[in-house]
């Protein structure tokens, strides 16, 4: 097994032992905190009566990801780069909260989309959460980013590759920069130990779907990935009803946060039932424990309603998607164009209002996902 162990001021994780040293490998992680050194340990063996097993698997998570095979410190090998503080926090069993990017390049216009993702890292942050924004910048990709990174993905815009699980090993191969959708972003939060995952709202099967097989990677990511998605729910651009049976057939927990209906994005109602129901951060990070601890392997989805004053537009935002979904139609504009053409259209046709809404919906998940992510971390360093 192996362990990670710093140079400097880094506390030892758990304050664990490290019995035997074998070899040492340096690797640079971004940033200059006490962190910006770390030692790649690799032991014989742990004392393992002094480990919780959240710990354990935390280290071997973290631990695998700075492997001399899997992590480096330039853009030119490959691996997943961890930025100091969300690699600290991970190691200390501290919360940490996953971000998407392609809601900042694909789904805001600049430069609202920097403000706004420079608010929502600070509301997680105030939370007393970590927040870990995900994307692939210049092949690498990355577990949060800096702050001029932040404001590249929001400068580049469409530019940026939108990045799903499909692409992301073409996006490194090219050293291209990529926006994570929900599929991309849970691909990677996952392969770092983040259980937690803030966007706005996520894909879903397209009207027509049933013919067309236009359905996002996103469901079929929360069928094989465990981390919890805390969202907005779904747009009524999309099929909800179909949405909802895939996730099932996908095995996915989809859960209503105060509420027993699944929410519309715009909308806190949709008129279809949510299968499950949480009222709590605490019931919730529950509900992800034993996901984790039974070993599903596969994700939940948490549907935060908009909150009431935000959504006062809710029918004029309605009336846009539709005239833009004929849009769609009359363009030819179809896959991956769809939604970020709609989100488009719909801005410009209500003169903004669907931005505000938008804003005030994802400010609201990063508060509720913090919380989450804070009782989880609690429930997990509790647990035996
Ligand atoms: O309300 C939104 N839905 C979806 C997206 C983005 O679009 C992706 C889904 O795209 P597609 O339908 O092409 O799978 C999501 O993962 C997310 O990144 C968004 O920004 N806003």
């Amino acid at each position: 097994m192996q362990v990670v162990r710093s140079v400097g001021h880094f506390k030892a994780v758990n304050c664990l032992r490290v019995p035997l040293v074998e070899r040492k490998t340096s690797i640079s992680i971004m940033g200059s905190g006490p962190l910006a050194s770390l030692e790649v340990i690799h032991c014989a063996k742990l004392m393992e009566s002094e480990i919780s097993t959240s710990a354990r698997t935390r280290l071997a998570t973290i631990a695998r990801h700075m492997s001399p095979s899997n992590c480096c410190s330039t853009s030119h090998h490959g691996g997943i780069r961890i930025e100091g503080r969300v690699r600290d926090a991970l190691m200390a069993g501290k919360p940490v909260v996953a971000l998407e990017s392609t809601i900042i390049s694909h789904g805001m216009p600049y430069p609202q989309n920097f403000q706004v993702a420079k608010e929502v890292e600070s509301i997680v942050q105030q939370s007393g959460v970590t927040p870990a924004t995900i994307a692939i910048i210049d092949g690498i990709p990355c577990i949060g980013l800096m702050e001029h990174e932040l404001e590249k993905l929001a400068q580049l815009g469409p530019q940026c590759v939108k990045t799903s699980r499909r692409n992301i090993a073409y996006v490194m191969a090219k050293k291209l920069t990529g926006a994570t959708t929900v599929s991309g972003t849970m691909f990677l939060a996952s392969k770092v130990g983040i259980h937690v995952f803030v966007t706005g709202g996520i894909g879903g099967v397209h009207r027509h779907g049933e013919t067309t097989m236009d359905v996002s990677a996103d469901l079929t990511e929360l069928g094989r990935t465990a981390v919890t998605v805390v969202c907005a729910g779904v747009k009524s651009i999309l099929d909800i009803p179909r949405t909802l049976e895939y996730l099932e057939t996908q095995g996915v927990t989809v859960i209503g946060y105060g509420t027993d209906e699944f929410p519309a994005f715009f909308t806190p109602q949709s008129g279809c039932q949510a299968p499950c129901r949480a009222d709590t951060p605490e019931e919730c990070a529950t509900i992800i424990g034993e996901n984790l601890k039974v070993g599903l392997q596969s994700g939940i989805l948490i549907g935060v309603p908009i909150p009431s004053q935000d959504a006062a537009m809710a029918d004029a935002v309605e009336s846009a998607i539709q005239s833009s979904l004929m849009e769609t139609k009359a363009k030819h504009i179809t896959g991956a164009e769809v939604t970020p053409y709609i989100l488009m259209r719909v801005n410009e046709l209500t003169g903004g209002a669907s931005l505000s809404a938008n804003i005030a919906l994802i400010r609201n998940n990063a508060l509720v996902g913090s919380q989450i992510a804070v009782a989880l971390a609690d429930k997990l360093a509790k647990s035996p």
